[in-house]
């Protein structure tokens, strides 16, 4: 049983996602976006560290190890945990369209209990833009990436300018990231577009 909200459903007028063309190739690792990111990022002791690969089109496939510091029941991943591995694969494919977008609506269903040592396999597609409106989805499987779904996930991202970070950010962080000597770093932590 799953459902989705209206909310996620495309309007009328939406359009097919379009790959940039300085996207990654397929196959290609994105790398982290950010070193201090709770999904992705080297620096967080017990962050995700979820690893995405770019796929063909605008899709992606992304791999997170569930450690002990992500239970929520003895021995089980927590469900925010699972959420957010969706969430960071799906942020991700923002990448793939160079559009700086932050997350507005995240559905997710739960299936299958996830043990800690598992490795989540996730896949994920943008399924249509419409305006400022980024829709997209999400499975993450156990057992191998053909194994059974465990988690899957309908969201919308929100185009948003750099300003949203630098307005609403906390000042200390934001220095610091703008002021990394790396230009690919700097553009990554904002998602700006090149
Ligand atoms: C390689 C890259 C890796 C990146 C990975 C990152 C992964 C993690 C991603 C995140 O977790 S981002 C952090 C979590 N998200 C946030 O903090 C967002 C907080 N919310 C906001 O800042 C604002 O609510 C938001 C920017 C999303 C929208 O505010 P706006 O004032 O810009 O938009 P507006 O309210 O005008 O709405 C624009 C359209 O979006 C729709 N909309 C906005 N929020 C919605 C919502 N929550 N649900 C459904 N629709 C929504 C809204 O109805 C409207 O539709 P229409 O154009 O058809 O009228």
């Amino acid at each position: 049983m799953s459902g989705t909200s209206a909310a996620l459903t495309p309007p009328a007028g939406a359009v097919a996602p379009v790959r940039h063309p300085d996207a990654p190739a397929p196959g290609e690792l994105l790398g982290a976006h950010y070193e201090q990111c709770f999904g992705c990022g080297e620096a967080q002791p017990h962050g995700l560290r979820l690893q995405a690969r770019a796929g063909e089109g605008i899709s992606l496939t992304a791999e997170f190890t569930v450690q002990p510091a992500h239970q929520g029941a003895p021995g089980l991943a927590h469900g925010g945990v699972l959420a957010t591995a969706l969430d960071e694969t799906l942020g991700s494919l923002n990448w793939l369209l160079r559009t700086v977008a932050v997350t507005g609506r995240l559905e997710t269903d739960y299936v299958l209990p996830v043990p800690v040592g598992t490795v989540l396999h996730l896949e994920a597609e943008v399924t249509a833009v419409a305006g400022r409106k980024i829709y997209s989805r999400a499975t993450g499987r156990i057992g191998g990436p053909d194994g059974p779904v465990a988690v899957r996930a309908q969201a919308l991202f929100i185009e948003v300018k750099t300003e949203h970070f630098i307005d609403h950010g906390r000042p200390q962080e934001i220095r610091a990231a703008m002021s990394d000597p790396d230009p690919s770093r700097r553009e990554r932590a904002f998602e700006v577009n090149p």
